[in-house]
Parts: C-alpha cells; sequence; structure tokens
C-alpha cells in the first residue's frame, strides 16, 4: 500500500444491502481503489434489515433521536442482523468483485473501547478508539476490513452502535479520510435540493428547523466531528454514486461537503 494515501474509510447504510446492483457498484469502485494503492475499510450499518428482523419476531422499533431503544431482548436479533446477515452480504459481494476482505466488528482486537451509551436506549454503545493493530495488520496484507457496528464492553456486554458513529472512530483510528454514503444524494435542504458544503453554524440552524432530522441528524453530528477532529471535510454522499469515490483522490467533492469550521 502506497504510504502517502489515507485510508479511505467508507461507511454504507442499511439500504445498500437490499440493492444488489448498488452493491456490486460499489465493491467494483472499492476493488479499484483498492487496486490504485489505496487502503479501504467498509464499516456497514444494516438498520433496514434489523427493522424486519424485530418485525418478524414480533417486536417493536423505537428511536430517540436516530438512535435505536435496544432493551436486552433485542440484542440477539441486532447482533444477528448487523455482525451476521449483513456483514456477510457485503462479504459475498466484496468477493465476487475479487476484493480480499476479513468480516469483524467493533469487537476485534480490542479496536475500541465500549460503554453504555445512556442506560434510556438499552444496550446501544458509545465507542472510543482503542488500539488500530489489528486494523493496519489487515490493511498491511491489502485486504478489505468489513466493519459491523457492534460492541462489547468491559462486562461482556454486546452493544448496538449506530453505524456513522462506528465509522467515526474507525476513521479517527486510522486518520482515514471518511465518506459516508447513505441512500440519499447528501445533505438536502428544506426544498429537496442539494447543498454543496456544511458547516456547523448552518448545519445548527437547519436541525432547529427540522430540516435535517433522524438518521441525518446523526450522521451530520458524526461528519462534523470527524471533519473538526481531522482537520479536513468529510462527504455525505450516496452510495449509487460510488464511481464518483475515484474523484475524490483528484481532490473533487461528491455529495455534500461537511466542512470542519
Ligand atoms: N436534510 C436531510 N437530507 C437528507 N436526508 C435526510 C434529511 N433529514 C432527514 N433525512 C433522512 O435521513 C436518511 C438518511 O439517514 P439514515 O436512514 O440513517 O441513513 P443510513 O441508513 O444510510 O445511515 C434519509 O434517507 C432521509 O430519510
Ligand atoms: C444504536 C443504533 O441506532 N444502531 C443502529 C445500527 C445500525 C445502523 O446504524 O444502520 P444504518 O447505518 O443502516 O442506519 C440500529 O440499530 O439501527
Amino acid at each position: 500500500m502506497s504510504a502517502n494515501k489515507k485510508t479511505l474509510v467508507l461507511k454504507v447504510g442499511g439500504a445498500l444491502m437490499q440493492c444488489e446492483m448498488g452493491l456490486a457498484r460499489l465493491m467494483a469502485s472499492a476493488a479499484n481503489i483498492i487496486e490504485s494503492g489505496q487502503s479501504v475499510i467498509l464499516v456497514h450499518g444494516g438498520g433496514c434489515l434489523v427493522d424486519e428482523q424485530l418485525e418478524a419476531n414480533g417486536m417493536e422499533t423505537v428511536k430517540l433521536d436516530g438512535l435505536r431503544v435496544t432493551p436486552e431482548e433485542q440484542v440477539p436479533i441486532v447482533v444477528g442482523a448487523l455482525a451476521g446477515t449483513s456483514n456477510k452480504i457485503l462479504q459475498a459481494s466484496a468477493v465476487k468483485a475479487g476484493i480480499t476482505c476479513v468480516g469483524m466488528s467493533l469487537c476485534d482486537g480490542a479496536i475500541v473501547k465500549g460503554s453504555i451509551k445512556d442506560e434510556q436506549l438499552g444496550f446501544v454503545g458509545e465507542v472510543s478508539p482503542n488500539d488500530p493493530t489489528y486494523l493496519n495488520f489487515l490493511l498491511a496484507q491489502g485486504w478489505m476490513p468489513i466493519v459491523s457496528s457492534i460492541a462489547v464492553d468491559g462486562d461482556g456486554n454486546l452493544l448496538n452502535v449506530n453505524a456513522d458513529q462506528a465509522a467515526t472512530v474507525i476513521a479517527k483510528l486510522v486518520e482515514g479520510q471518511l465518506v459516508l454514503l447513505s441512500d440519499v444524494s447528501g445533505v438536502l435542504d428544506g426544498k429537496g435540493q442539494l447543498i454543496k458544503t456544511l458547516d456547523k453554524a448552518h448545519a445548527d440552524e437547519l436541525t432547529k428547523l427540522g430540516v435535517i432530522e433522524k438518521g441525518m441528524k446523526v450522521k451530520v453530528e458524526a461528519a462534523l466531528e470527524v471533519a473538526q477532529w481531522m482537520g479536513q471535510p468529510v462527504q455525505v454522499a450516496s452510495w449509487r454514486d460510488a464511481e464518483q469515490l475515484s474523484a475524490l483522490e483528484k481532490g473533487e467533492s461528491i455529495g455534500t461537503q461537511v466542512m470542519p469550521h
């Protein structure tokens, strides 16, 4: 791997797992980027798969400010949908695209420290960067880690972590370039138009107005946190435009550029 290129940390949302064409395109782009000498880490969600699995088991989905309230009885279903089904769907697609990948979660190699975020949310985790050794080892082999957002705390509780928040921690761990890929072209304004650049003041204003809400509120907060931490913009874009990812290398922007200031 080239030493002067930052590792690309791509976060994909759950809707991708239900779109075969989107999956194939994303993996083809990732394969090209890896081929060009840049390392890639894929961090993924799977919220819609969790919703489906909960419903199939007669359980309710409750969210607070974009985060799933996760009572103890839902933990096995959440873990199965994220660390199991979602992770393996992505691995299968990566292998098909010729990528050597390793399926993992936030529980592996002590990469992060996890704790319960807020008792109100149940088994929802907050994570902080801990030790990048395992990830760096995988990247040094030219392999692509595929990371689900399941973590564990010091007491051995499995925790459900929002995948955008998981991606911020992975980006910090490897000091990588973070791109949050969702099912929308980026952050949209009140008229549904794409916002090309977004700073904190503008994001706060749109959040107050209710234009940025739910999952996008969590995503923008995650993007702002990493942009400020790294001192460089973070992109929020669509996985439907995965072929545009190569434009990033040329310094071009895709989707919404979330600014550090
Ligand atoms: N201002 C906004 N711009 C774009 N999407 C928004 C906005 N506010 C709320 N959303 C919602 O946020 C969703 C993306 O967040 P989320 O569902 O968590 O995505 P993912 O699963 O890809 O992480 C969009 O599909 C949209 O429904
Ligand atoms: C605590 C929390 O909200 N966890 C998320 C984890 C999955 C996720 O974030 O998936 P997307 O990226 O597809 O939204 C959830 O259970 O839905």
